[in-house]
């Protein structure tokens, strides 16, 4: 995919810097060369919905930070009140054969790429994050999120379920008794019940704030060793990680066989409908 490189001045949380700036078309990466962090957002309309493209954009561009020597790595969306809507719903509905693998096959690989990644991370939640979007964010190492949106796996609530590695990520957050109640009844957290549970770490009035809030973090490593921080993240989070890896094909093959069922299908149906209906009111 061509990509343009360009040097911009743009604003940042603690003053305007000259920023290395990668844009593909569905994710942009600028780092702050004061800071060395790296800001990922994302930028897919209308909703951030993580289809096939943008997912191998997001793991394209975690794979840029990771070799750019970045200090550290902030999640975050574009637009104003949504981080991301989960996966799209769209790959999952009336799915064409090849591109359905390719596509979970993608969320895979953007999954081991955030959660292993050897850089500290952060999510600066500047809107709803459901289900796909949810897992994006409990990859992180930490959580900044902005008032009065919604965050959680609600996969229960559309008749699916998530896949054990959504699960790792909301359970590397919450503790299991709480988890599991929040899986079970696919729970939307507003930001003062995630802060109040943990879900978040921490709440910011603006975007900007929760940027520099999430950059505060990820000064506190900034005199540990790099390496030993990176290896130390590495074992902590081992087991997760070399679980899908060595179960790859076979999380395919039961993403395929689960969402190809005729009642999972009929109520993806349903869903879309009802979103649709919604976005028309
Ligand atoms: C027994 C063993 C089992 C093993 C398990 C193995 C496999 C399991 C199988 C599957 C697991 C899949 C895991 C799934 C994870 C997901 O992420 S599913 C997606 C969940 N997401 C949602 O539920 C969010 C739905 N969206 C919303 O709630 C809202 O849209 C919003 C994000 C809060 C934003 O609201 P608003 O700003 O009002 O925007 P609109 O609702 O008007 O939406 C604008 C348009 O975007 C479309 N849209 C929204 N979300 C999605 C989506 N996720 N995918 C596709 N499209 C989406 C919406 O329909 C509107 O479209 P139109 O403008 O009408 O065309």
């Amino acid at each position: 995919m061509m990509r343009s490189k360009l040097l911009s001045l743009v604003p940042c949380a603690t003053g305007p810097f000259r920023t290395m700036s990668t844009t593909t078309k569905l994710t942009t990466v600028e780092v702050n060369d004061k800071t060395g962090i790296a800001t990922l957002t994302m930028n897919r309309p209308p909703v951030n919905g993580l289809n096939l493209d943008l997912l191998r954009d997001l793991r394209q561009s975690i794979a840029e930070i990771e070799g750019n020597k970045s200090r550290g790595l902030i999640l975050t969306s574009s637009n104003p009140t949504i981080f991301s809507a989960g996966l799209d719903i769209m790959e999952m509905y009336k799915p064409d054969k090849e591109r359905v693998r390719a596509f979970w096959t993608a969320l895979q690989d953007a999954w081991l790429a955030l959660y292993g990644s050897s850089v500290p991370t952060a999510a600066a939640i500047n809107g709803h994050s459901p289900a796909g979007g949810c897992l994006l964010a409990t990859s992180c190492e930490y959580r900044v999120m902005l008032p009065k949106f919604t965050i959680g796996l609600n996969e229960t609530k559309l008749g699916i379920v998530a896949p054990m590695w959504f699960m790792s990520s909301f359970l590397s957050v919450l503790p299991r008794r709480e988890a599991e109640r929040a899986l079970n009844q696919g729970r939307m957290f507003t930001t003062d019940e995630a802060l109040q549970i943990g879900l978040v770490d921490e709440a910011a009035g603006t975007k900007e704030e929760a940027l520099e809030k999430c950059a505060q973090f990820i000064g506190t490593f900034a005199k540990v060793n790099p390496i030993a921080r990176a290896l130390t993240k590495q074992q902590f989070r081992a087991a997760e990680l070399e679980q899908l890896e060595s179960e790859r094909a076979q999380d395919l093959e039961k993403f395929l066989f689960f969402i190809n069922q005729p009642a999972v299908q009929k109520g993806l149906g349903i869903y879309l409908e009802s979103l649709k209906k919604k976005a028309k009111n």
